[in-house]
């Protein structure tokens, strides 16, 4: 299944720098591993915010629940998610 994923990082201003490095050096690795996997199969950058849109591309609805929750930066994110199905004029194989 194929879901979107927006996820805007609100890190508090008091964290120290040496620990949101940290955090954002493990999301980092996390994420580089999913893509690896085929699981998060697109990350952008939404221009002018700490946010990003992600298409996650994995079993189920739980299976989405349980990547997103191991993100290191969970406890600081907005998350929101809209699962998405194939539309009938795309000329893609993988959209689905
Ligand atoms: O910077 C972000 O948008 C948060 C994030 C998700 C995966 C990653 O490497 O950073």
């Amino acid at each position: 299944m194929l879901f979107k994923v927006e996820m805007t990082v609100n890190i508090p201003l008091d964290m120290p720098v040496e620990t949101a490095a940290e955090i954002k050096a493990k999301e980092k690795a996390y994420s580089q591993q999913l893509q690896q996997e085929g699981k998060w199969r697109h990350i952008w950058r939404i221009a002018g915010l700490y946010s990003n849109v992600s298409i996650f591309d994995v079993k189920d609805a739980e299976e989405l629940h349980n990547l997103l929750m191991a993100l290191p930066l969970y406890p600081y994110m907005d998350i929101n998610v809209d699962a998405l199905c194939r539309h009938p004029s795309s000329i893609r194989n993988d959209d689905k």
